[in-house]
């Protein structure tokens, strides 16, 4: 349900009266100021667990419309508050204000040397408090609006928050009030370089270099951002600087967004999309995108109960985390609120209803996320449920990309994107027309008809691809995938995890079952020449356990996985890591000719710029290389 975001100017003022008690949701007792009491309940933004100091008791707050609502299963009533735009904290030393809402009895009167508040705020920067210590330079702002270094402090906590654009204000308000020039114009710097405007990072750090030439700083931002500028002109990326990083946990890369030969286009049937602006070669860079919001599984606290339904879909937990991350964002930097509302929400929405500055959605950040957020997680379905059955939550993630979030779906796409942390990487992955449209595959064509129509079923609409259209009108379907389905699974539960003779004969029982299934699957597809993925599927298992008892078969079956992935279905699975299997088993075979000309082949395929990014990506061929 979408309930509209109406603000007619009512406020119910308030203060905190209780300590907070933290679950999903925050929830305390406030007292408004008639003396009512009642529990609130803050959601949805709350990204870091252990912080409950803006919420401690005696905290005055204001809320837009409030709503009393019954909770789930008791009578007692609360009041929810789910977007951060939804209340407005007020200091409890600001009079004037609190005498403007008809509050002036929460009015606490304290210190009004403004030094003061400097020295309390920057010890709390210290702590890495920034959010206290900018309510703190607020405050000596209040008491002396002429201090430029209160200016200058302030932009630096915003710029440790990441509110680009007041970090901005605070430092050129500093520069006009005579300032610490090197100082506001660095900040000033550092501010746009958050908001990826790099020219005029650019400038700024030279601005700042010419004054100061020794500011060793400044050169590194002003290479930094030439770099910035640089890849967004011809996308030249260090992909092997960005593939080390992207191994740290929650990596989190500084680059610049890029934008190949590409428009966004209106597609009949699907809304918009993306179209090539010019004839696209095999393996052209599409798209470099950097998560507007990211959430990840690991940051939610194991003991809140909601750890169950974390067991159940360790991505839920990502999504909520996301869709925080993403509210806090645009409370930070209101101004990248328009991109971010542009993105599909789905048909129930107004899509065009105009939404007022500085006014966060709750409802539509939450659907534009269950629409478009991707995961970089490369398990598989199997593995994650393997993984959660042994107990275990797998890390997970969800990002929310701005332009990667215009690509439609198609099971036999034409782009295949790579994930370098919270950046995703769009390269075509065949020729393209120009004017053709360019999709992604939201979900692999190697998984069955069935759960690929239920799976797109949530983002509501069937897929119409041939693929799709040759495996609903295929009356083995069903037959085949669960014949496939069960060998997979034997094989998983067969599969000798020791070398031993009983490990020889589990094997051969596998291969004896495996070639049943082959034969069967082989059949079912007579009449179907095109787009076999389970006999691939098949195939792939099987040439692993012949190649675990050095049969050549391994080869063969290997081969034929290959030319069964023709052009259209080389994103389904790995194809790089296809050749790079088959190297290893030429390899073994000491076929090196056989072994260069797969290593090659992979190398093509992979998109990697050199062969030291390659072997980073594949450390296995680093001994075949040799
Ligand atoms: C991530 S958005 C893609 C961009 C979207 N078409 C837009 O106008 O902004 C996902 C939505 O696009 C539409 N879509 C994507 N692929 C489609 C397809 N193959 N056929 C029809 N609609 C599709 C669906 O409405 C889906 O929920």
């Amino acid at each position: 349900m979408y309930v509209p975001m109406t603000h007619f100017g009512r406020y119910l003022v308030c203060q905190v009266i209780g300590m907070p008690i933290p679950d999903v949701s925050v929830q305390s007792l406030i007292q408004d100021l008639n003396g009512d009491v009642e529990i609130v309940e803050f959601y949805t933004f709350r990204y870091n667990f252990g912080d409950l100091n803006w919420i401690m008791p005696g905290t005055i707050f204001a809320v837009k419309e409030p709503r009393l609502q019954y909770q789930i299963n008791d009578k007692t009533v609360s009041m929810r508050i789910d977007s951060p735009s939804d209340v407005i904290f007020v200091d409890c030393t600001d009079f004037e204000f609190l005498n403007k809402i008809g509050a002036k009895q929460m009015f606490v009167p304290m210190s009004t040397d403004a030094e003061e508040w400097r020295e309390m705020a920057n010890d709390d920067f210290k702590k890495g408090n920034f959010k206290s210590a900018l309510n703190f330079y607020n405050r000596g702002i209040r008491y002396s609006p002429d201090l430029p270094v209160l200016y200058l402090n302030k932009s630096l906590a915003c710029l440790r928050i990441g509110a680009f654009y007041e970090a901005y204000k605070s430092a050129k308000f500093a520069l006009e009030k005579n300032g610490d020039r090197e100082k506001a114009l660095f900040r000033m710097g550092q501010a746009v370089y958050g908001m990826n405007e790099w020219q005029k990072a650019a400038d700024h750090f030279a601005e700042v270099l010419k004054e100061f030439p020794e500011n060793f700083f400044a050169l590194e931002k002003l290479k930094r951002a030439n770099l910035r500028l640089s890849e967004q002109k011809d996308g030249t990326y260090d992909f092997k600087m960005m593939f080390l990083e992207s191994k740290k946990k929650k990596a989190e890369l500084d680059v610049s967004d890029y934008k190949g030969p590409i428009e966004i286009a209106n597609i009949p049937g699907k809304g918009r999309g993306i179209i090539a602006s010019e004839d696209i070669s095999m393996g052209t860079l599409l798209v470099v995108s950097k998560a507007f919001a990211s959430g990840y599984n690991q940051d939610f606290p194991g003991n809140l109960i909601s750890i169950n339904l974390i067991r159940k879909d360790s991505g839920m937990a990502a999504r909520m985390l996301q869709v925080t991350r993403a509210m806090l964002n645009l409370q930070n930097n209101p101004q990248k609120a328009q991109e971010v509302y542009n993105l599909y929400s789905g048909d129930d929405l107004n899509q065009n209803q105009e939404i007022p500055f500085g006014v966060i959605d709750a409802a539509r950040i939450q659907q534009i996320s269950a629409y478009n957020a991707f995961s970089s997680d490369n398990l598989s379905s199997d593995n994650k449920t393997e993984l959660m059955n042994s107990g275990k939550v797998p890390n997970d993630n969800a990002h929310l990309f701005i332009l990667p979030s215009y690509f439609n779906h198609s099971c036999l796409a034409n782009a295949h994107r790579t994930f370098y942390g919270n950046i995703m990487v769009i390269h075509a992955n065949m020729d393209i027309k120009k004017g053709d449209e360019i999709c992604l595959a939201y979900i692999s064509p190697m998984e069955d008809f069935s759960v690929r129509k239920k799976t797109l079923n949530k983002w509501g609409f069937t897929c119409l691809c041939k693929l799709c259209e040759l495996d609903s009108k295929d009356k083995y379907c069903e037959k085949r995938n669960k014949m496939v389905k069960e060998f997979g699974e034997y094989v998983r539960n067969n599969f000798p995890t020791t070398f031993s003779p009983s490990a020889i004969l589990s094997l051969k029982n596998i291969i004896t079952e495996g070639e049943k299934v082959l034969k069967e699957v082989r059949k079912s597809y007579d009449d179907r020449k095109e787009f076999r993925t389970k006999l691939i599927d098949v195939l792939i298992l099987l040439s692993h356990q012949y190649f675990t008892l050095d049969s050549p078969k391994g080869i063969e079956y290997g081969e034929e996985v290959l030319t069964l992935m023709d052009n259209s279905l080389n994103c389904a699975k790995s194809i790089p890591q296809a050749y790079v299997n088959l190297a290893a088993c030429y390899h073994a075979n000491e076929k090196i000719e056989k072994v260069k000309e797969m290593i090659e082949k992979a190398f093509k395929a992979s998109f990697c710029t050199d062969l030291d990014h390659f072997k980073m990506i594949f450390p296995e061929t680093a001994t075949f290389l040799l």
